[in-house]
């Protein structure tokens, strides 16, 4: 039985990507490696807790000693390394943060994953899943491609940008098979409301400020979450080993009008008067170091693996709202961090 780890499997991607794996590979053994942060939560994995091809593993990527424990206990065959600090502002007032989980924490599963596999790397694997923000940021055309050169702006991104480099220099000096997958800004259930979508679901609920940064002409391509772990499913099974693939949603949105799509739904599905909810649309202090814009070519995954999202915005929006809705108690024990404490004094896999 193969022996697949997913780092990061309580959180907003991993969680649909254990989720996706744990149901379509019976024959594989999935083992979900999460620290429990903030962002990360086993509420997001009720449904396949039980099933026998599963095990939560509580364990911090920072810590070198109980990871490369893991990996003598367990003998993983192949690793999808998801754990990651993602808020770019957050990486904005605390770096090292980033730096911790985000570089040293790749390099001690990279250890981990040489020395584990040092005497067979036949049928291994080290997918790494990183962000298209390691390329920096578009001017009003053009596409990020593979071969984009890396420019990354915020802390959040430069420590992305450095896990990638670490994971390809593993390639090269010690021959570990690796795939990296650059994505776009993913949306849907489970996402932590810090990130703008979930945020203004959240606000438009409770009548709070919509906080736009700057002049909201800030443009992202928005991939709904699934499609994206439909394409870590593609790569996984048919990436071809040392290659980088980007993932996108062709999908571009200024954040403004982001915004007032979100409004536009909300005071329908909530039976508000139309408009009502633009009013709380607030233009606040830019992000510092802000990215213009960001846009995904995904025409190698799509030529070589037949990829490309099946979510339309629209039916996304509508999943990730009604999802929102109908979850306030999820929105609550997250936002005030009750998930975590309950979670974190339940686990333990020693
Ligand atoms: C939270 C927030 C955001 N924004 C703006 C900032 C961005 O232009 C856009 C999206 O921001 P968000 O923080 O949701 O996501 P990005 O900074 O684009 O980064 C995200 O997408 C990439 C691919 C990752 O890799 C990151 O992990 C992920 O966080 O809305 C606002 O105007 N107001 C707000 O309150």
């Amino acid at each position: 039985m193969e022996k697949v780890l997913i780092t990061g499997g309580a959180g907003f991607i991993g969680s649909h990507v254990a989720r996706l794996f744990v149901n379509k590979y019976p024959n594989y053994q999935i083992f979900n490696l999460d620290a429990l942060t903030y962002a990360g939560n086993l509420e997001n994995l009720k449904d396949v807790e039980n099933q026998s091809n599963y095990t939560f593993l509580k364990a911090d990527i920072r810590d070198a000693s109980e990871i490369n424990e893991l990996f003598k206990k367990y003998q993983f065959d192949k690793v999808i390394h998801l754990a990651a600090e993602s808020h770019v502002d957050r990486s904005i007032s605390d770096p090292l943060a980033f730096v911790k989980t985000n570089v040293f924490g790749t390099v001690n599963l990279l250890n981990a994953a040489r020395d584990s596999w040092k005497s067979d790397l036949e049928d291994k694997l080290f997918y790494h899943v990183s962000t298209d923000e390691v390329y920096g940021s578009l001017g009003e055309t053009g596409l990020f491609t593979e071969t984009t050169s890396y420019s990354p702006n915020s802390p959040y991104s430069a420590s992305k940008a450095s896990s990638d480099h670490f994971v390809r220099s593993y390639g090269e000096t010690f021959d570990l098979p690796y795939i990296i997958t650059n994505c776009s800004n993913n949306y849907g259930p489970n996402q932590f409301p810090e990130k703008l979508i979930p945020l203004f679901i959240n606000n438009i609920i409770n009548k709070k400020a919509l906080p736009v940064y700057g002049d909201g002409k800030y443009t992202r391509d928005w991939l709904y979450v699934e499609d994206h772990a439909e394409a870590i499913d593609l790569v996984f099974h048919k990436g071809r080993n040392k290659e980088n693939y980007n993932i996108g949603g062709l999908n571009e949105w200024q954040n403004i009008d982001l915004a007032y799509l979100l409004c536009e739904i909300m005071d329908r599905k909530l039976g508000r008067q139309s408009g009502d909810s633009r009013q709380l649309i607030s233009f606040i202090k830019d992000r510092p170091g802000h990215d213009k814009r960001y846009a995904i070519d995904a025409s190698k995954i799509s030529e070589e693996m037949g990829w490309k999202p099946s979510v339309s915005f629209e039916k996304g929006l509508e999943k990730t709202i009604d999802w929102y809705l109908s979850n306030e108690v999820w929105f609550k024990n997250v936002t005030s961090g009750k998930y975590m404490e309950y979670y974190s004094k339940q686990y333990n896999h020693k």
